[in-house]
């Protein structure tokens, strides 16, 4: 785990000294069909490489779009190797990792870096690379799922639509309560180094967990009756609560399991038409328990939990 400073590679842990963990806002952040970028960055089938570890939710967002979005034969593929240790992301081809399928790299920082030589800061999946430029359109998944929203109709055909106009603003509100207090509150509890910070950062998250499992008690999605990003960017952590965010990172007052709702709803998402092919649990366990040794200094991959997402839920009884 490290970082790029004037390009170069340093491996050191997050900055907790207060004892809080607080995450780097993502630097890159060109917009692939946008009017002013259109000569930067058009639409094109081909043209964009997708980076990202099959661990992390936040590139796990930007998979589901590729496969919702019908992108998998527009938009390639790399996934890093699930344990990140002392040079970052690196590339092999153990099972379900594919190398760096682009440029043969090692490392993810080389790619920063070939990007732009002097880079300083995190060095994150997902990562979109433009291959006509030879460089990085963005590195936010957040902006990442948007472009694949609505950039490539024109060349898939498929116009369905996550972040529909009319629900734009309930769409936000969601994502701004769930990325403060749950997609990003149990990173503030696993790696806080203060017991008040992790403490803090506990009560936010279940209380926002609390607030979600009441919405999804009444309504079938979290912006009413249709599927929307709000949902998929809840999903990604979700999925990986019970068999890493209630141990590993301590997020234990219960388990995901155990809210009525939310467990129906998990497992209505994990079972939407190809996106079971997204999930893979073993880098998802092996990435988190393997690679916080600060955490888990032993490195052992707990064998649990066991849990069934395709057996069956009652969400299709809900508006
Ligand atoms: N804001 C970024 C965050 C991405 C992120 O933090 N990814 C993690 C993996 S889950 C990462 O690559 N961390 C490496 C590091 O922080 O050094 C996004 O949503 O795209």
């Amino acid at each position: 785990m490290g970082l790029l400073k004037n390009g170069e590679w340093q491996d050191t842990w997050y900055d907790t000294s207060d004892g809080e963990f607080k995450r780097e806002a993502a630097q890159l952040r060109n917009w692939v069909g946008a009017e002013a970028d259109e000569q930067g960055f058009p639409a094109e089938s081909g043209r964009y490489h997708l980076y990202v570890s099959l661990a992390c939710p936040w590139a796990h967002r930007t998979l589901i779009f590729r496969k919702l979005k019908a992108l998998e034969n527009h938009i390639d593929v790399s996934v890093v190797s699930p344990y990140m240790l002392k040079h970052g992301w690196t590339f092999d081809r153990s099972e379900g990792s594919t190398g760096d399928r682009l440029h043969e790299a090692d490392y993810l920082h080389q790619l920063y870096t070939r990007n732009k030589a002097d880079y300083t800061g995190r060095v994150t999946v997902p990562v979109l690379w433009d291959k006509v430029q030879g460089r990085i359109v963005n590195n936010e998944s957040a902006e990442i799922i948007r472009m694949f929203n609505s950039a490539f109709n024109h060349i898939t055909g498929n116009q369905d639509d996550y972040y529909p106009e009319a629900l734009r603003g309930d769409i936000d509100a969601v994502n701004e309560d769930v990325y403060e207090h749950i997609n990003n509150g149990v990173y503030r509890c696993g790696f806080a180094t203060e017991q008040s910070a992790y403490e803090d950062a506990y009560l936010a998250l279940f209380a926002a967990l609390d607030r979600v499992e009441e919405r999804l008690s009444k309504q079938r999605y979290l912006a009413g009756s249709r599927i929307t990003e709000a949902d998929w960017r809840l999903f990604t952590t979700l999925i990986r609560f019970d068999a890493v965010y209630h141990g590993h990172f301590k997020c234990n007052r219960q388990r995901l399991e155990d809210f009525p709702a939310l467990s129906g709803y998990v497992r209505e998402l994990y079972q939407w038409p190809g996106l079971e092919e997204t999930v893979n649990f073993s880098h998802i366990k092996g990435h988190y328990y393997y690679s916080h040794t600060m955490i888990n200094p032993t490195q052992i991959i707990p064998a649990g939990p066991d849990i069934d997402f395709t057996s069956s839920h009652d969400r299709q009884q809900m508006s």
